[in-house]
């Protein structure tokens, strides 16, 4: 039997204004889970036929050509009309274009506007989490940046199939009042403080992800992804609580519960790129046929150097980086992984 999501909304909804940059995969699907939620939302986009098809035939003709979006949702090309009373500013572009638009887009947002990050990635050369880079490049406070993770495929999402997140923020009411903007029967979001855990845990899934593809094109089966899926929490676990987040966190929906789903779904643009490796081919083929963002690609390097600034040891990490470096061979990577030496299960660091 299909699951046929309610349309409704709920009446204690509070209506909020959001500002979502910009119409890709996910900021589309997260667009229509705030107005199905009766908050207002506006899609940025950066082309102006995408804007069109959304305001004129609601549909992404880009992203999402076969789903019918809600009249609440609408789109402008204009980053500053797309601002304009915005109380939330909902970030979904590649992480490493983040700072370079935030120059351009900062001067529009409000002095009360709430930025919230739905990234997934690291910056390279800085290793930092997108909260991190919002604050420097706008010189918003800490209170008003908040982070929404989980396992939230967005075609899963955009069709209503049920699905939960975490949204974290230093402020709780910031955090509360956002749970509300986006809150509808198919869409539930929790609410925490763990924003360090929360970001880390989504960017480094990503990695993880592309581990799992790898094996998964190797021709390997469950026991094997099973196992990467298991050991990749350790590792994200032993960086996040390195650097400061909680262990529940990990074991959470921003946790756990993306990695089960990024791992497990051909869905996901991670799994499916390493799964190109995995079947042999190179890093510049897989890259051509992807043409959406595959933020593991381009973060695992920077997950990596933070490791080793943090004394964290991180083999999968380790490997997927070497493997996108092209530094080592599919059956090396294999041979690295397996022939480390001996150790407990459960260890801090190591
Ligand atoms: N697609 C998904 O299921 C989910 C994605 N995410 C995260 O959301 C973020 C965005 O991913 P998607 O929406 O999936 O990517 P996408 O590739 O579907 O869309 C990317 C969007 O960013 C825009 N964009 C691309 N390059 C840009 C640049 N240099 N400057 C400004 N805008 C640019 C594109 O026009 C497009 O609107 C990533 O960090 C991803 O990890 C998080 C949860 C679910
Ligand atoms: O983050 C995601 C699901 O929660 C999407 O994963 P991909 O970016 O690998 O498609």
């Amino acid at each position: 039997m299909r699951y046929t999501p309610s349309p409704t909304t709920t009446s204690w909804q509070c209506p909020a204004r959001a500002a979502v940059f910009s119409a890709g995969s996910w900021g589309t699907a997260l667009g229509k889970v705030l107005a199905d939620a009766g908050s207002d939302a506006v899609l940025y986009a950066r082309r102006g036929e995408i804007a069109d098809g959304i305001n004129t035939h609601r549909r992404n003709p880009a992203y999402f050509p076969d789903v019918q979006l809600p009249s609440a949702l609408t789109a402008t090309s204009d980053p500053a009309a797309a601002l304009d009373g915005a109380d939330y500013l909902v970030l979904s572009i590649p992480a490493q274009s983040l700072r370079a638009n935030l120059t351009t887009w900062a001067p529009h947002i409000g002095p009360n506007t709430v930025v919230v990050s739905l990234m997934k990635g690291i910056e390279q050369g800085t290793g930092k989490r997108a909260s991190k880079v919002i604050s420097e490049a706008t010189g918003v406070p800490a209170g008003r940046i908040a982070v929404l993770s989980g396992p939230n495929l967005a075609r899963e999402v955009i069709t209503g199939q049920p699905a939960a997140a975490t949204i974290a923020c230093p402020d709780q009411e910031a955090a509360r009042r956002f749970q509300a903007a986006c809150h509808t029967p198919y869409f539930r979001p929790y609410t925490s403080t763990d924003v360090t855990g929360c970001e880390l845990g989504g960017a480094v899934k990503n990695v993880i992800a592309l581990a799992v593809g790898i094996a998964t094109g190797m021709g390997l089966g469950h026991n094997t992804t099973a196992t990467i899926i298991t050991r990749g929490l350790a590792e994200t676990t032993r960086l996040a609580t390195a650097l400061g987040a909680h262990p529940a966190t990990l074991a959470g929906l921003s946790g756990l519960g993306d990695l089960a789903a990024t791992c497990s779904s051909p869905l996901s643009r991670n799994r499916t790129f390493g799964t190109h490796l995995g079947r042999g081919l190179t890093v510049a083929q897989a890259t051509a046929i992807t043409r959406q963002t595959t933020e593991g690609v381009k973060s695992a390097q920077a997950i990596l150097d933070l490791a080793h600034d943090h004394d964290v040891d991180m083999p999968i990490t380790n490997v997927v980086t070497a493997l996108l470096h092209e530094k080592i061979t599919l059956d090396k990577a294999a041979t690295l992984l397996l022939q480390r030496p001996p150790k407990p299960e459960h260890c801090p660091r190591r």
